[in-house]
């Protein structure tokens, strides 16, 4: 039987960043893959998804120059835009993989089933390790509902070869949000169900308001309150009804209301790790209810956002501590965008939380339309909510809107975990004009 000093399962971005650094503490490692090397983010997630927001602010963009020196907007021709995504998706399994076993990382095809907690079964194989990491991620979820097999998700959607008339989305999360902007921008008629009135929540209700107005100028369809609990098929497409007698007719229907671990098919009884719908527990380790066995990434049970870069955060934290560094894992302020033609980005604390605290913080509430960055671009929505400490002046939190807040939220990220103050700002000369030059005048 082999054995590893250490076996990862999942190569994802947390599971593939670990196995290097691992690997670079001369431990004997093995990755353990059973779809696509890589995972989701680079298969059938944020770069495909970013590889479609590219032409949707081509458009946006000259159609708000429209008769400000641009003649016409462009028409998104969905059947090239798919093809150019697969000139970046194609290659990703294979190259991550190589990339792997060119490092001296053993690589191992095949779903994951633990026999001990020093042994797993991959096909007819078992294999042994001192330690295991599990970064498995997770999956779209489906609801339980009658008609669910017609449920198309996420990862349709990205290779999707035509773009159909109608499309719906059920659930109103970031995936809604982004593959409607981008259909609608596409030429779907697009519908988005959500089961409360409140979508997006973890993002402050007055931007959400302010994307869903913006959605909703772009032909976007919002159906608030409303529970599917059936999808019928028909020769139209599909009829999704609700229990109160909400009917729509669609010729798509994608499930979207959130994603769920991959932990249920691990067998993990047998090693001893405990876990839920909610994921894999772990303690400030990142270390499970098996003294051997770790967690990283989206199939994790915690409150940090599920994202690229925390997984990788986590992946660089257990490489430290499996080096010798006992500290507990602190996560800095973790930035947060909503793609589509307007982000909606934000970080560190919300202005919902310190308007509960008004001695000590101050919020900046401003509509940016009429600076120059924005107005160069003629963009509809420019927005920003700034949180300073009263004590310190130091920035801690942010939230932006606007077609350039994924990467201005990053200077605000770096400002809160430096805990840069607007002194200390004044030291730093930014390029002129971008919208990182207006930090001066927001903090
Ligand atoms: C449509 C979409 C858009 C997104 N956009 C963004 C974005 O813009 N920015 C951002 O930061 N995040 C985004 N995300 C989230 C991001 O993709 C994830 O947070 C990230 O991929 C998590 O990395 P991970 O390594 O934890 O898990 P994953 O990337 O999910 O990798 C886990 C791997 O484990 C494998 N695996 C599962 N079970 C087993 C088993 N039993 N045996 C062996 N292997 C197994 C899986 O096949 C997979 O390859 C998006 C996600 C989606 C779906
Ligand atoms: N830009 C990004 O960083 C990005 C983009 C896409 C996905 N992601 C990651 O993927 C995760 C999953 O995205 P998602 O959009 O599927 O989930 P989500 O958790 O963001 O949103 C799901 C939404 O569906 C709603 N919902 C739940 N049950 C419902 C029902 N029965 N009917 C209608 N609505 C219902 C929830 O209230 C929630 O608002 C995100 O939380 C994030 O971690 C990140």
């Amino acid at each position: 039987m082999e054995k590893f000093d250490v076996v990862i399962i999942g190569a994802g971005p947390g599971g593939g960043a670990l196995a290097y650094d691992l690997k670079a503490q001369n431990l004997k490692v093995a990755v353990v893959e059973e779809n696509l090397w890589g995972g989701t983010c680079p298969n059938r997630g944020c770069d495909p998804k970013k590889v479609l927001i590219s032409a949707l602010d081509a458009k946006r963009h000259a159609e708000h120059l429209v008769g400000k020196g641009i003649q016409k907007a462009p028409e998104i021709n969905w059947v090239d835009l798919m093809k150019f995504e697969k000139t970046f998706t194609d290659p990703v399994s294979s190259g991550t993989k190589k990339g792997l076993e060119d490092a001296g990382i053993t690589v191992i095809d095949g779903s994951v089933k633990f026999k001990d907690a020093h042994t797993i079964q991959v096909g007819e194989k078992q294999i042994q390790a001192d330690k295991f990491v599990i970064a498995t991620g997770a999956r779209p979820g489906i609801l339980e509902i009658d008609g669910k097999k017609h449920f198309k998700t996420s990862t349709d959607f990205l290779k999707m070869p035509t773009m159909p008339k109608i499309i719906t989305f059920v659930g109103g999360g970031y995936i809604a949000f982004e593959f409607a902007a981008i259909a609608s921008a596409a030429g779907a008629q697009v519908h988005i169900v959500h089961h409360n009135d409140r979508p997006l929540k973890a993002f402050p209700k007055a931007d959400v308001k302010r994307l869903i107005s913006q959605l909703e100028e772009n032909g976007v369809q919002f159906h608030f309150g409303v529970d599917v609990s059936r999808i019928d098929k028909n020769a139209q497409g599909f009829e999704l009804v609700s229990a109160q007698g909400f009917s729509l007719q669609t010729n798509e229907v994608f499930c979207t209301a959130g994603r769920v671990p991959n932990d249920d098919a691990l067998a993990l009884e047998q090693a001893g790790v405990t876990y839920s719908k909610r994921g894999i527990q772990v303690n400030d380790h990142l270390q499970t209810t098996a003294e051997n066995i770790f967690a990283i990434g989206d199939v994790v049970d915690k409150s940090q956002p599920k994202l690229t870069p925390v997984s990788g955060f986590e992946a660089q934290y257990l490489a430290g501590y499996l080096a010798g560094n006992q500290a507990a894992i602190t996560y800095p302020a973790i930035p947060t965008v909503v793609y589509g033609e307007t982000r909606l980005a934000m970080v560190g604390i919300k202005a919902s939380e310190a308007e509960k605290d008004a001695d000590q913080f101050e919020i900046k509430d401003l509509d940016l339309t009429s600076w120059f960055t924005y107005r160069r671009l003629n963009e509809p929505l420019a927005h920003a909510t700034v949180i300073t400490s009263r004590k310190t002046g130091a920035v801690v939190g942010a939230s932006l809107m606007s077609s350039e807040a994924d990467d201005f939220i990053n200077y605000f990220a770096m400002a809160i975990n430096g805990q840069l103050t607007p002194e200390n700002l004044k030291q730093t000369i930014f390029s002129y004009p971008t919208a990182a030059s207006d930090l001066s005048y927001l903090i």
